[in-house]
């Protein structure tokens, strides 16, 4: 391909403005064709100065825009199937943010188109696999020298949630991060989850059960704990600690910059995403572009994206007060083979 490719993006809000800032000015070989959001204001924000883009209020007038040939969906998860759906309809590759599908029957259906085309079309967002942090960690855990991993410290907290947020969200929107990178690190299924509630935090809205202590069982019998706590005030913290018989590898302690003024010392922490993951973010966009033009699609699949929903929907079970819930995934298609993640 020597033309660059035209994406268009569905949902103009923080992620996908950040996106249409990304494939604009930061990754080359694709440029923002088209633009859909309900909101129109919004999407021609986030368009605005690109040349040669069309808005649309509609996702599918966005897919059918001249120029468009792929899809990069930054909609709210609920609105994720009907956007796979018509993208698939048109043949068109798709990177599609988490959670690809909130509901796994829904997942699964997406799964189930995906099969009946025969190839993959679609990456799912899960940008911790592109993270420099998460590469090196993976990359410990596969030289061997720590020996069998027997388990993952995890730590999700980010500084305040967006008012819609729900106490499930924190696993089927947060946590689901941590599902899909346990999945990748440890080559394993999760196969059980326990969710625990400590008291709720006096800094998050009332009747959201925030933090909440999440524990996994994979298939081979290590454990995955994850503290998630979307009101933790104090910026945007990802950890992770895998700990092997003979050793333990932690990333993300990273600090910003050290400033020292008037007597104190502090670092910067980052206090969202967009920046604590900008490079994963455009590591991975650069790579599903690559892959499109080299006429592939790679990264997480709608497989793990799959995977992810049925494991977040055993932790909502679990929450809503159903103790230690054991996950059923339906079978695995053989277009998906290979171990977990
Ligand atoms: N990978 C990551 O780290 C992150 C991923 N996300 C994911 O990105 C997606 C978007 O999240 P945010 O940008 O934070 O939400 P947001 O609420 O800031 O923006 C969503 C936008 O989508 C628009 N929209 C609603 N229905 C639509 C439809 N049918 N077609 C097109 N646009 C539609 C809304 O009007 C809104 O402007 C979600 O799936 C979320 O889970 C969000 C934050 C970080
Ligand atoms: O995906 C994300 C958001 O949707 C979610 O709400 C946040 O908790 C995560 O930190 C962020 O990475």
């Amino acid at each position: 391909m020597t033309e660059s490719l035209g994406v268009a993006v569905l949902g103009a809000g923080h992620m996908g403005a950040d996106h249409i800032r990304r494939l604009d000015r930061v990754v080359s070989g694709a440029r923002v064709a088209a633009v859909a959001d309900p909101d129109t204001d919004r999407a021609k924000e986030a368009a605005a100065g690109i040349e040669g883009v069309s808005v649309h209020a509609e996702a599918e007038a966005a897919l059918d825009a001249p120029g468009v040939g792929a899809v990069l969906i930054a909609s709210p998860g609920p609105a994720h199937e009907a956007a796979l759906l018509a993208a698939f309809a048109r043949g068109l590759p798709v990177l599609c943010e988490k959670p690809m599908v909130p509901d796994p029957a829904g997942a699964l259906r997406i799964v189930e188109a995906e099969v009946r085309l025969g190839r993959r079309l679609a990456q799912v967002g899960f940008m911790r696999r592109y993270d420099a942090g998460y590469l090196r960690l993976k990359a410990v855990l596969e030289e061997g020298r720590l020996g069998r991993t027997l388990m993952l410290h995890c730590v999700h907290r980010n500084a305040a949630s967006p008012s819609f947020f729900t106490s499930e969200m924190l696993i089927e929107d947060s946590v689901a991060h941590e599902i899909d990178a346990a999945r990748w690190l440890l080559g394993e299924e999760l196969t059980a989850v326990t969710v625990l509630r400590p008291r709720a935090s006096g800094g998050a809205p009332e009747g959201l059960a925030d933090p909440q202590f999440v524990v996994f069982e994979t298939a081979g019998g290590a454990l995955v704990d994850v503290e998630v706590f979307v009101n933790c005030r104090a910026g945007y913290q990802v950890r992770c600690e895998a700990v092997g018989e003979l050793g333990s590898v932690r990333i993300g302690d990273d600090q910003g910059p050290l400033v020292t003024v008037s007597g104190s010392a502090a670092a910067e922490v980052p206090q969202d995403y967009v920046v604590r993951f900008a490079d994963a973010y455009d590591r991975e966009v650069r790579a599903w572009v690559a892959a499109i033009r080299r006429g592939r699609v790679g990264g997480p699949s709608v497989w793990d994206g799959y995977a992810a929903s049925v494991v977040a929907e055993a932790g909502v079970r679990s929450l809503r007060g159903g103790g230690r819930v054991t996950v059923e995934p339906a079978a695995r298609p053989e277009l998906y083979a290979g171990g977990a993640g």
